[in-house]
C-alpha cells in the first residue's frame, strides 16, 4: 500500500528536478496569493469577485444545458474580462502600487531617500501643542482632521487645500477648526514644525471592514494611511473621541497619554546608529566649537 501511494507520488513528482528556487518560486507566489486574497477581501473586489462567481455559474449552467448564444457571449466577455479588469480597479490597482512603492523592504534595498532624517522630525514642542490643541477640540466636541506628514510627501494633498505655513500652536489649530469658519472643513496637513495647509481634501478608504458608525471623517483619515505612511489624528464632532490613523489601521478613543506615544514614535528621534552617530557627533562638536 505504501509502496504504491510513493510509486505514484514518483510517477507524478521528481523530487531529483525540486531545487531552492522552485522552493523559492512556491514561497512567493504564496505569500503573493495570500496578499491578494487580503487585498480581495478588504476592498470592494471582494464584491466584484462574488459577482463574478455568479456569472461564472450561469455560464456553467448555459454550458450544460448548451445554451449556445448565452456561451459565445460568454466566452467574448471573458476575452475583454482583464482589460476590463483593469478599468475596474485602476483605483485599487494604484492604491497597491503606491503601498507597495512605500514598503520599508522597497526602500531599505533602494534607498532612495537620501536626504534621510536624522533629527527628530518635529520637537517636543510640536508634540505639546498638537496634544493640547486635541484634547481641548475633544472637551467641547470640536471635528477636527490632521495629517502630520512622515517619509511621503503630502505635497499632492496640500495643494487641495489654502496654504498656511505657520508655526504650530494649540490656538492656531483650536482656531482653524472652530465652526463655522472658513479653514474649519477639511484636513490640516503638518510638515516639521508648521501646519503647511487648511482644508485639504484627502482619499477617502474603501475598506468595508471599517466600522458603520465612522464617518467620512474618519473614513479619510484612514484613506490618506493607506497611501501614504503619514499618522491623521481625528477627533470626532459627535462624540469628542480621539482617534488616529495609520497604516491603513485606526486606533480608536485614545487618552492623553496614548496619543503623546504615538506622536512622539513619530517624531523618529533616534535613526542614527552606531559609529554613524558618534562620528556625526563629533562633526557637529567640531563645528560648534569652530563657530565660537
Ligand atoms: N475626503 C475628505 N477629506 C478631508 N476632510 C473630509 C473628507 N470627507 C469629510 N471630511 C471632513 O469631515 C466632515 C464630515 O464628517 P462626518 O460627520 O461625515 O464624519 P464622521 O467620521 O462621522 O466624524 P464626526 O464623528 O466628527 O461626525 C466634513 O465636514 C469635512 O470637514
Amino acid at each position: 500500500m505504501h509502496s504504491s501511494i510513493w510509486n505514484f507520488i514518483n510517477q507524478y513528482v521528481s523530487f531529483n528536478t525540486i531545487h531552492w528556487n522552485d522552493l523559492l518560486d512556491v514561497i512567493i507566489l504564496s505569500f503573493l496569493l495570500y496578499e491578494i486574497m487580503v487585498w480581495i477581501k478588504k476592498t470592494r473586489a471582494w464584491v466584484l469577485l462574488k459577482g463574478f462567481a455568479v456569472l461564472l455559474v450561469f455560464i456553467f449552467v448555459a454550458w450544460a444545458f448548451r445554451l449556445n448564444t448565452i456561451l459565445w457571449l460568454g466566452k467574448n466577455i471573458f476575452s475583454l474580462g482583464i482589460t476590463a479588469l483593469v478599468i475596474v480597479f485602476q483605483p485599487e490597482l494604484r492604491k497597491a502600487l503606491e503601498q507597495l512603492g512605500r514598503q520599508n523592504i522597497i526602500s531599505s534595498v533602494f534607498n532612495f531617500d537620501s536626504s534621510k532624517e536624522t533629527e527628530a522630525r518635529f520637537s517636543d514642542k510640536t508634540v505639546n501643542e498638537l496634544v493640547k490643541a486635541v484634547f481641548e477640540m475633544a472637551k467641547v466636541k470640536t471635528g477636527a482632521l490632521i495629517v502630520i506628514e512622515k517619509k511621503t510627501p503630502l505635497n499632492e494633498y496640500e495643494r487641495t487645500g489654502i496654504t498656511l505655513d505657520s508655526v504650530i500652536t494649540s490656538q492656531l489649530l483650536i482656531n482653524i477648526f472652530e465652526k463655522n469658519t472658513p479653514l474649519h472643513d477639511g484636513a490640516v496637513i503638518i510638515r516639521g514644525d508648521r501646519i503647511v495647509s487648511a482644508t485639504c481634501y484627502l482619499p477617502l478608504s474603501d475598506n468595508l471592514f471599517l466600522s458603520k458608525e465612522l464617518g467620512t471623517r474618519h473614513r479619510a483619515a484612514v484613506g490618506i494611511s493607506e497611501v501614504t505612511d503619514s499618522l491623521t489624528i481625528v477627533v470626532s464632532e459627535e462624540t469628542g473621541a480621539v482617534s488616529v490613523a495609520m497604516e491603513g489601521d485606526i486606533k480608536r478613543n485614545l487618552t492623553q497619554d496614548d496619543l503623546r506615544a504615538q506622536l512622539v514614535a513619530a517624531q523618529d528621534k533616534a535613526q542614527d546608529t552606531g559609529r554613524f552617530r558618534l562620528w556625526k557627533g563629533r562633526v557637529k562638536k567640531h563645528e560648534e566649537n569652530a563657530d565660537k
